[in-house]
């Protein structure tokens, strides 16, 4: 092999070729009426996206409220199937799988949701809901799930002692690392961050994320992190997708979004991207820059 084709491959994902790439993925929910409930109209929720993302970096998703960034995260980890378009992981065609080879998959791809809460079982203990995924997909020999459960913990920086106590006994950032603990548990290469600090503190919000890039750097992880503004996604991300009204109008890294921000909508979302002082925000744009 040609040395300098493999020192390249190694510092430059792009080159290794994308984890999970999006074709032409369109999802259109129809619209009905009537008491024979005939489709009248559709809504496009995404309207022919095509995204790539590459072994471990962050790809940041944003637009407004109902620009369709759920819709594609759903797609991606199997809750939803596209109307047309391929989404391909590590280079294979995931997006009609049976159930039984979603079940499979499940290991290598996971998602972390905004509220956690509603994503954990309130009437289990911390330590089954993260010991159940253990079993269900014999990641590890029976003898080892209890100490794999601490580890778990350990690594989300939480007590272990949470293991005996209840989702609701924690706070609102404690609860999403108990949801990013379970999200690890199956050793996933890609995790979907769907707006996973939008609900917690701003002083919380900090430390979720920190933990988040931590982890990345650690384990090796891949993210596409979804968020409705600019805020949260350039600490984390390494570049940026800007979707509106179905479509991405706009990709590029972190800097040059913030420096060169090319469509309207990007602007616009810059411009909204919340500032303590408005004087501050060229500054804040030539801080970027010069990142
Ligand atoms: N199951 C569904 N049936 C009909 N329409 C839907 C469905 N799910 C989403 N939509 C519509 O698709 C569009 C995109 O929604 P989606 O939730 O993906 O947007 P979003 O960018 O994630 O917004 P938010 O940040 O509020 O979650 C919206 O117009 C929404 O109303």
């Amino acid at each position: 092999m040609d040395m300098d084709m493999s020192v390249h491959s190694l510092n430059d994902p792009a080159a290794a070729g994308p984890l999970l790439a999006i074709e032409n993925l369109k999802k259109y929910y129809p619209v009905r009426r009537g008491i024979i409930r005939h489709t009248v109209d559709q809504i496009k929720a995404v309207d022919g996206v095509d995204l790539a993302i590459y072994p471990g970096e962050t790809l940041g998703l944003v637009g407004e409220s109902g620009s369709g960034k759920s819709t594609i995260a759903k797609l991606i980890v199997g809750l939803e199937t596209p109307t047309e378009g391929r989404i391909l992981f590590d280079g294979k065609d995931i997006s009609r799988l049976s159930p039984r080879e979603m079940t499979s998959l499940r290991s290598e791809l996971q998602i972390v949701f905004q509220d956690p809460y509603s994503s954990l079982n309130p009437r289990k203990r911390v330590g089954e809901l993260l010991s159940e995924p253990l079993k269900v997909h014999g990641i590890v020999p029976d003898r080892e799930i209890s100490g794999e459960v601490g580890r778990l913990l350990e690594l989300v920086g939480l007590p272990k002692n949470s293991r005996s106590r209840y989702p609701h006994e924690f706070s609102g950032g404690q609860r999403q690392r108990i949801g990013i603990a379970r999200a690890l548990s199956l050793k996933p290469r890609l995790i979907v961050c769907d707006e996973p600090v939008s609900a917690l503190d701003v002083s919380i919000q900090a430390q979720i994320l920190n933990l988040l890039k931590e982890l990345q750097r650690e384990l090796n992880l891949t993210y596409l992190f979804i968020a409705h503004g600019l805020g949260a996604v350039k600490y984390v991300s390494d570049r940026i997708a800007v979707m509106y009204a179905g479509k991405i109008v706009e990709t590029g890294d972190v800097k040059q979004i913030f420096r060169e921000p090319k469509h309207e909508y990007t602007k616009a979302l810059l411009d909204a991207s919340p500032i303590a002082d408005p004087r501050q925000r060229n500054k804040r744009r030539a801080f970027y820059s010069e990142r």
